[in-house]
């Protein structure tokens, strides 16, 4: 499987504010370029922070890239995944409207009427790790099913495991020209950090995009 890390951050590293609400840091380039990124995608992936900070749809937004991947044999859309341990994903979160495979990435703590719920609005649950989603397991489960090009689009806390675990093998990163500030504002790779054996990152490309730069960094 290969892992894409992609997303976007302000000038100082943020993803969004200390309100942590959805917010653009990308431009209207960027977020097309993110659109190509789902499109050439088997599978998103999101923590359930960034499902209940953002209700994202995690669909390909520009018809004629739905209709390519029809046309190449495809879903319309790729399948939308969740770490989401114990289940707090509402069930009229929008990663469950149908739209999309969605697999809910759940621990052996999850209890079972929540994971029955899940499952009555469509979602393949599955189950790695005893209280936090093992994503090592996890993400070898999704493999077994055929999804062998992931993107990943935060946010921090789940980007951090995904490093920890020595899972990412790509990152792009949309640098935008905004100041947000905020010592509890999510960044890039929140969770406990690395204090030694640091991944360490090959820079491939550098462009100006909407004003900003977009970093592309092989692991
Ligand atoms: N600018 C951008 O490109 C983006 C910005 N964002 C922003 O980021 C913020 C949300 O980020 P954040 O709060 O970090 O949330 P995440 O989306 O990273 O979700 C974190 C949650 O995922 C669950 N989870 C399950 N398994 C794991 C695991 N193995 N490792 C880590 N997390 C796991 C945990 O909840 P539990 O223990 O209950 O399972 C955890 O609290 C929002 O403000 C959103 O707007 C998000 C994406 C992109
Ligand atoms: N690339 C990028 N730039 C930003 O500025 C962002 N705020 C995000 N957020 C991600 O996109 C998701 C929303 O997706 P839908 O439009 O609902 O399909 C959001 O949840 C983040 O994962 N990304």
């Amino acid at each position: 499987m290969h892992v894409l890390v992609n997303a976007a951050m302000s000038a100082d590293g943020k993803l969004s504010s200390r309100r942590r609400e959805q917010l653009a840091v990308s431009g209207p380039d960027d977020f097309d370029r993110v659109d190509e990124l789902r499109a050439e995608s088997d599978a998103v992936m999101v923590g359930v922070g960034t499902v209940l900070a953002d209700d994202p749809s995690l669909t390909v937004k520009d018809a004629d890239r739905r209709a390519a991947r029809v046309e190449r044999g495809d879903s319309e859309n790729p399948a939308r995944v969740v770490a989401d341990s114990r289940i707090r994903t509402p069930p009229d979160a929008k990663v469950l409207d149908g739209s999309a495979e969605t697999y809910l990435l759940v621990s052996e703590a999850a209890p079972t009427d929540f994971v029955e719920e899940m499952e009555d609005a469509g979602a393949y649950v599955v189950a790695a790790g005893e209280d936090r989603v093992d994503v090592t397991t996890a993400l070898a489960k999704l493999e077994g099913d055929g999804i062998d090009r992931l993107l990943v689009e935060g946010g921090g806390e789940l980007i951090f495991s995904l490093f920890e675990a020595g899972l990412v093998d790509e990152l792009s990163v949309f640098v935008g020209p905004k100041v947000i500030g905020g010592r509890d504002a999510p960044t890039l790779v929140d969770g406990d950090g690395f204090v030694e054996e640091f991944p360490e990152l090959e820079l491939t490309d550098v462009e100006r995009v909407d004003g900003g730069v977009l970093l592309t960094w092989d692991v």
